[in-house]
Formats: structure tokens, C-alpha cells, sequence
């Protein structure tokens, strides 16, 4: 095995293939390309409809690549190594079957999406580095003359498939018409018509085979179809083939659609930015956009970039990335999200993000990506037609031969049934089933911001037992504020006094609500030295001289005597739900400052909902029994208080013993705890870090968003379960009835295209799940318009 160094003679070479319509397609793409030698990395990815190959020194050229897809039917066109050194990086020193960025993880309880994200954690130098990678090869793929502009989808007939269609159709139609003028030619035509419709496809099954995959529908068809000719079924042969060719479109109109839905995301984005520079404005392509610079956005506009407002206050509407429709009011120093729409006033904004990395891009590569990240529901599948081709091919070839040689029977019959069983062999619509309603469903989220990333992750939502929440920020809104003051042996003034001083050197929300009081009260703040936190305790610090801690009373009452009176006022405000923090100094007790956090507005409905899906919500948090126990008892969930920041991982640890257990954080604080449970989730919170950190992500701040994505998820494994029970259904039906000669050879192909067409239509329907369930919240105005298909 090649040990990868990064030396500067390897190329990175990318391609945008047409006519991948599913995961069959990519593997055979892949290992067809894998077989060239002089390839070090192939990545093939059917969502993008993207290759991209790295190749060494004295490798195969891009035409040789570019003649090899081709040969296998598909049609490649060269396009810029952009992003590509990225992704080929993980992918080398791989075998062909495992070219996906994701592994199976051993156990299959750790959710191998969480490798997607990876790309984030790479050293900055690492990064820098490979983006020369990309511009060297970017470099590379001048110069060759080859058409660099992305085209988009291009309609069925202007395909390859398509245009097969149209032939054999034609001369369907003039060998039918020449039966009823010159019947005696006619046969000649069919034979005619099946040799030029299925010449295309034994080539493809010829190139394939030669990659080292015999078994292919491509080969099935071929045999089919020569032996109907053989035989003396021209017609049929003739029809055979036409159906095929229609089948193939229709899948790939199908696949187009989910990836349309996905891409109409980014479409929201405006193709154009008004640009101020030297005091004037113009308009300037928004993808030509560079970090630092500053536009105008008009009310009504959509944001062209990521960036911060330098001036003017509007209410923006973040729906296309979170999901939100509810306009926020923004001002100065505010982050926006590319894609956003202004609602009220002009705003000027610095660019923060080049147009590849805004945060809208990124959710959408986000989402194609995790479409590789294959359920194991697909991975059964995809094992299973490994076997059920070559089985159907020998089944077929019994039928052929042992009712003539052993029972005397006619030869022709038993061959045209077996020719039958050859095509019932085609196991696309098994192949497309898994991966098609995926698709359509990580699409229908991402409209509602709530991002999974892939089959492993939804089969793992749906699976879910128990919801661990973190209290602050993901059940509360994670502002606290200040409600009580209670002096105990100095003024209530001088108590937040020193409590604020000390808090000025903590970020934790706490910290910040008392340093806001403080300042609101115009309390004087005093001079500070050495303060530390003291992790799931509060902190300690000198304040003019006087050693003092403040923190949660059960450790406070380890550095003072705590009277009775003291103690029972810090048990009766913990018991309203209020943290409280006690400020104690020299061995004595000085004060308490209580503080309430509100659980946000829907989190009691939302569990009340996790319920009613016989799922279990309990609350994990640092705070004390009694707080924990106020807040979790309104919201009628059971919780885990006390736990010291290590005592997250334990309890998730402990409660995915006996069941499945999803874990929703805020994503920054709390990434072990996610990692530790079955699914972690990220909500709310800076999307930044919740894309990149969790399994999956609720870009909106809403708890109930939990059980939407729960009933998404359990909807798309139930679409998942139909589509398999169709297409086995539908075959088993054929396959009896194609042995006992009740149906014949055009049945069988009709049978596999219109399983094929069943499946994708019902995993379509996915994408209408929101709509359909009428579950409320925000929509995506415009999503739905930009949602008819691209290539119908
Ligand atoms: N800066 C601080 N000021 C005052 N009290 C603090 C501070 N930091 C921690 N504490 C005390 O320690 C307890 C545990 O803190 P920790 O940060 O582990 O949990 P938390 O983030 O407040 O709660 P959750 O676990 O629900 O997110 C808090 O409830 C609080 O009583
Ligand atoms: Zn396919």
C-alpha cells in the first residue's frame, strides 16, 4: 500500500459525471477507475454527481479517465479541482470498497457520520497546505482545452439515456409500422431495432465487465436481448430494450429531483451583491464576494455572504438556513447568514466568508454528503443484490437447461422463460430503494434546519429510547438573570459588588448575568487578582486583599460555617428553581445572589410530544438537586443533577447501557457527552459549531424540533420499509410467474422499471413530510416554487 506523502507530483483531477442515478452507479464508476493503474484515490460521490481522482506521476491522463466512465455509460465532463484535495485526502490508502469517507464502525453504535466533519479539525497548517494542493491542481486543469463551466442539469432528451429513448422508439414504431404495410421485412426490423438500442448497453456491460464486474443489469439486458433474437422474439427483444431505455430516464429524472430539492437551498442565495468600494456601490457576481469586503443590502434582498453588519438595524428573516421564519432584529456587530432575506432597512455588511464557505454552502455539502453515509439497513441491501444477481443467473440458466435435457420439454419455451428470470434479475429498484428515501429525507429537514448526517443517523433517531438534555442553553434559554440579593453579613450592594468583581473574570452564564446587574445597579466594581474557576463548582479570587469563592452553596458550605437561616433562604430559593451562588469569604458566609434561567417556551410541549412517541426526556445538568429538580418537574421530566462536567459522559454512559440514547447539547461545552450517546445532537447555539460537531443539528432554537426530527426519521425508516417490501415484493411475484411462463420478457423488464419508478415515487413524498404533517414552525418561502424538478 502507497503510504501517502503529499508530493507535488500527484494531480487532482475532478469531473461532474452525468447519469449516475444511484450508489450501484458510483461503485461501478469507482471501481472501474480504481483498476487504472497509476490512480492513487478515487472519490465518487452520486449526490454531486462528482469524481474526483487523484492520479501520479505517469498515471492515466483525463482523457483516459474521461474514456473510461464513458465506456461505462456515462457521460463525464472535466470541471476545476476545487475543493477536491480536501476530500481526496481521506480517501487515500483505501481499497475500491471502502473509497466512501465513512467506515462502518465495529460495533455499529457510534454513528460513522461523525467522520464528515472531520475536514474541520484539521490543523490549520495541514489545511493551508492542501489548499495549494487545490490551487496547483487547479493550475493542472488549464490548459487542456476542456469546457470548465458547469453546465447544471441538462433536460432528459439532451442525456445520453434520453436520446437512446428516442431512437428505439422511433424505430419501434417504423418496425410496427412496416408489419402492417410489408409484414414479411418487419422481423428484420425489430432485429434491426434491438441491435441499435441494446449495442450502447452491451458496450457498457462489455466495459464493466472488463473492470471486473460481470454481473451487471447492463449484461443482463444484453443477454436478454440477444437471446430473444436468438430465439425468434424479435419484437419483444425490440420492446424489451425500449423499456429499459425509458426505465433508465425516468431513474435518472427521479434522482435529479432529490438533488434538485437539495440544491434549491442554494439558490436562495442571490446570484448578485451590490459591492461599495472607493465610496461608490456596483454590482459584482456574489460568488466573486472576498472576505473583508463590504456590501449594500436593499430591504426585500436576500444577504449575498456570510458577514457582520457594519451599520443599519433590520429585521432578517434566517429561514433558509435555519428554518426560522420569524424575522430577528439585527444591528451593528451582528452575524448574518448568506441567504437571509432583509425585511426593513438597508444594512452594510463586511464579508466574512468566501461564497464556497458560507454557512448555506456548507449545509448543503453537508447534506449531499451525508448521503454516503450509509445506513445499515443499505449496507444490507447492497450486500444482499451482490448475491441476488449472480443467483438469478444461475437460477436462470436451470431454467434454461434442466426442463429440456432431464423432462424432455421444448426448448424454446424454457429458454425465453429463463431469458424472462435474467430481467427480473435487475435489482435496480432494491438498489435505488434505500438511498432514494434517504435522500428525500435529509433534503426535507435541511429545509426545516434540522440536519442529520445520514442513514446511519436516522436509523438512529428513530431507534431513540430516551432524549438526554443539557439543562442551560438547550432546555433554558441559557440567559439567567438575576433575582434575588441577600445580604448576610455585609449589604446587599456590597454582596453583587464583590460578587461581579469576581465574575468579570468568567465567561459562564452566570457570570455574565451577575456582572449585568452590577452594571445595571451602577454597583462600583473592585480590583481583582488570581481568579480561577473552579469547574462545576463557581470560582476563586482575592478582592482587595480577601481570599473569596462564589459558587453553588453545596461547596461553599466546605470553606464556611453556614447558619441554619443561611441555609434554609439558599434551600428555599434553589427549591423555586433558582441557582443559587454564595459568596463566602475568610471562612465566613457573606451573601447569596439567586438566579433564574427560563426553560424555554416550548420544551414542556415538547416532551410531552417526545412522550407520546414512547420516548423517555431527562435532563442533565451541574446544578444543584433542588433547582434541577423545580425546572425538570414543570417541564414533567426526570433529571440528573450535580453532575460534574466528567459526570455527563458517565450518566449518557450509564443510560445507553439498556437503550438507545440520543443527547441534545449545545455543542460547544458539551461534545463528549454527544459523543458518548448513541446520536448526539446540536441545537441552537452558534450553527457554526453545531454543524461541525454532532451527528446531527437543530439550527432553530426549539425543543420540539427533537420530536419532529424523531417523527421524520421513524417516517423515513417506515418509507424505507415499504420501498423494500415493493421491490422484493414485486420480484418474487415475477419471478413465479415468470417461470411458469405467465408473464413473458417485456412483463419482466416492465416489472423492474416500474418497481424502480414505485419506489422513487414513494420516497419522494418524503420531502413533502413537513407540508404533510402540518407540523408548525417556520417554512422556507420560495422553497417549494424552486422544488419542481430540474430535468422534467
Ligand atoms: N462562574 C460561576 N459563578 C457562580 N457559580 C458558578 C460558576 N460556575 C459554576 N458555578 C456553580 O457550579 C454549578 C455547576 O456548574 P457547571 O458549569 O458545571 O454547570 P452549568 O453549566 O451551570 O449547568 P448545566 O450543566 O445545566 O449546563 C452551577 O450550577 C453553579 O452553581
Ligand atoms: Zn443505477
Amino acid at each position: 500500500m502507497a503510504h501517502s506523502t503529499d508530493a507535488p507530483t500527484r494531480r487532482a483531477l475532478a469531473f461532474r459525471v452525468e447519469g449516475m442515478d444511484c450508489g450501484s452507479c458510483a461503485d461501478k464508476i469507482r471501481t472501474a477507475l480504481w483498476r487504472l493503474p497509476g490512480v492513487s484515490s478515487v472519490k465518487v460521490t452520486f449526490a454531486t454527481e462528482s469524481v474526483n481522482v487523484e492520479v501520479e506521476d505517469g498515471g492515466p491522463t483525463e482523457e483516459a479517465i474521461e474514456r473510461q466512465i464513458a465506456a461505462l455509460g456515462y457521460t463525464p465532463r472535466r470541471v476545476e479541482a476545487k475543493t477536491s484535495a480536501r476530500r481526496l485526502h481521506q480517501d487515500r490508502e483505501q481499497d475500491p470498497h471502502e473509497t466512501h469517507d465513512h467506515h462502518a464502525p465495529p460495533l455499529g453504535n457510534v454513528p460513522e457520520a461523525r467522520v464528515a466533519g472531520s475536514a474541520a479539525s484539521i490543523p490549520a497548517a495541514d489545511r493551508a497546505k492542501r489548499r495549494e494542493e487545490a490551487t496547483e491542481a487547479h493550475d493542472h486543469s488549464h490548459g487542456h482545452g476542456h469546457e470548465h463551466e458547469d453546465t447544471g442539469d441538462r433536460r432528459w432528451w439532451e442525456t445520453a439515456k434520453g436520446r437512446l429513448v428516442l431512437l428505439t422508439g422511433v424505430l419501434l414504431v417504423v418496425a410496427w409500422g412496416s408489419k402492417l404495410v410489408i409484414p414479411a421485412f418487419s422481423p428484420w426490423l425489430f432485429v434491426a431495432a434491438t441491435l441499435i438500442g441494446a449495442f450502447p448497453v452491451a458496450r457498457r456491460a462489455v466495459a464493466a465487465a472488463r473492470a471486473g464486474m460481470p454481473f451487471t443489469i447492463e449484461m443482463l439486458m444484453a443477454i436478454a436481448a440477444t437471446g430473444a433474437i436468438v430465439i425468434g422474439a424479435a419484437e419483444e427483444a425490440a420492446l424489451v430494450v425500449f423499456l429499459f431505455a425509458v426505465g433508465e430516464v425516468l431513474e435518472g429524472v427521479a434522482a435529479g429531483r432529490a438533488r434538485a430539492s437539495i440544491r434549491a437551498l442554494g439558490e436562495l442565495v442571490p446570484k448578485t451583491a451590490m459591492l461599495e468600494e472607493a465610496g461608490a456601490t456596483r454590482e459584482v457576481p456574489a460568488d466573486s464576494l472576498q472576505v473583508g469586503q463590504t456590501v449594500m443590502v436593499r430591504p426585500g434582498d436576500r444577504i449575498p455572504a456570510d458577514g457582520i453588519i457594519l451599520s443599519g438595524t433590520s429585521g432578517i428573516d434566517e429561514s433558509a438556513v435555519t428554518g426560522e421564519s420569524v424575522p430577528k432584529t439585527k444591528g451593528p456587530d451582528d452575524p448574518v447568514f448568506a441567504g437571509s432575506i432583509n425585511h426593513e432597512a438597508v444594512i452594510r455588511l463586511r464579508v466574512e466568508k468566501a461564497a464556497e464557505d458560507n454557512t448555506i454552502s456548507r449545509i448543503i455539502r453537508l447534506v449531499e454528503e451525508a448521503q454516503e453515509a450509509k445506513a445499515p439497513t443499505e449496507r444490507f441491501i447492497d450486500r444482499f443484490s451482490r448475491w441476488y444477481m449472480p443467483l438469478i443467473v444461475v437460477a436462470a440458466v436451470l431454467v434454461a437447461l434442466v426442463p429440456p435435457l432431464l423432462f424432455g420439454q421444448d426448448w424454446g419455451t424454457w429458454i425465453y422463460r429463463a431469458l424472462a428470470l435474467l430481467l427480473i434479475g435487475c435489482p435496480c429498484a432494491l438498489v435505488i430503494s434505500v438511498p432514494a428515501s434517504i435522500a428525500s429525507s435529509l433534503s426535507a429537514g435541511a429545509r426545516r434546519g434540522i440536519l442529520m448526517k445520514g442513514g446511519v443517523v436516522i436509523e438512529g433517531v428513530a431507534k431513540a429510547q430516551m432524549v438526554a438534555f443539557d439543562k442551560t442553553g438547550t432546555l433554558t434559554e441559557g440567559r439567567p438573570k438575576v433575582t434575588d440579593v441577600v445580604g448576610i453579613s455585609m449589604s446587599e450592594g456590597d454582596v453583587l459588588s464583590l460578587a461581579a468583581s469576581l465574575e468579570t473574570g468568567s465567561s459562564h452564564p452566570l457570570a455574565t448575568a451577575i456582572v449585568a446587574r452590577a452594571n445595571a445597579q451602577a454597583v462600583p466594581l473592585r480590583r481583582t487578582q488570581g481568579i480561577t474557576a473552579v469547574p462545576g463548582q463557581g470560582l476563586e479570587g482575592i478582592v482587595e486583599g480577601c481570599e473569596l469563592f462564589l459558587g453553588a452553596p453545596r461547596f461553599a458550605r466546605d470553606r464556611a460555617a453556614f447558619d441554619s437561616r443561611a441555609a434554609e433562604m439558599a434551600e428555599r430559593l434553589e427549591s423555586e428553581g433558582k441557582t443559587v451562588a454564595a459568596l463566602v469569604g475568610e471562612g465566613r458566609p457573606l451573601g447569596l445572589i439567586a438566579l433564574r434561567d427560563e426553560s424555554r417556551a416550548d420544551a414542556r410541549e415538547a416532551v410531552a410530544e417526545l412522550k407520546a412517541l414512547g420516548i423517555g426526556s431527562v435532563m442533565l445538568t451541574g446544578d444543584n438537586k433542588r433547582t434541577a429538580a423545580a425546572i425538570a418537574g414543570s417541564l414533567e421530566m426526570d433529571e440528573r443533577a450535580e453532575l460534574m462536567p466528567d459526570d455527563k459522559v458517565t450518566a449518557i454512559r450509564a443510560l445507553a447501557e439498556h437503550q438507545s440514547v440520543m443527547m441534545i447539547g449545545d455543542g460547544i461545552n458539551d461534545a463528549p457527552a454527544l459523543a458518548a450517546a448513541q446520536v448526539g445532537v446540536a441545537m441552537g447555539s452558534g450553527t457554526d459549531v453545531a454543524l461541525e460537531t454532532a451527528d446531527a443539528a437543530l439550527l432553530r432554537n426549539q425543543v420540539r424540533d427533537v420530536a419532529r426530527m424523531v417523527r421524520l426519521a421513524r417516517a423515513t425508516m417506515a418509507n424505507i420499509r415499504q420501498n423494500i417490501t415493493i421491490a422484493l415484493g414485486l420480484k418474487a411475484v415475477f419471478l413465479v410467474t415468470s417461470v411458469l411462463g405467465l408473464t413473458g420478457l417485456w412483463i419482466a423488464i416492465l416489472a423492474d422499471t416500474g418497481a424502480t419508478v414505485i419506489v422513487t415515487a414513494n420516497a419522494l413524498r418524503l420531502l413533502g413530510f413537513f407540508q404533510e404533517t402540518g407540523s408548525s414552525g417556520g417554512t422556507r418561502p420560495g422553497a417549494p416554487a424552486t422544488l419542481k424538478p430540474a430535468t422534467a
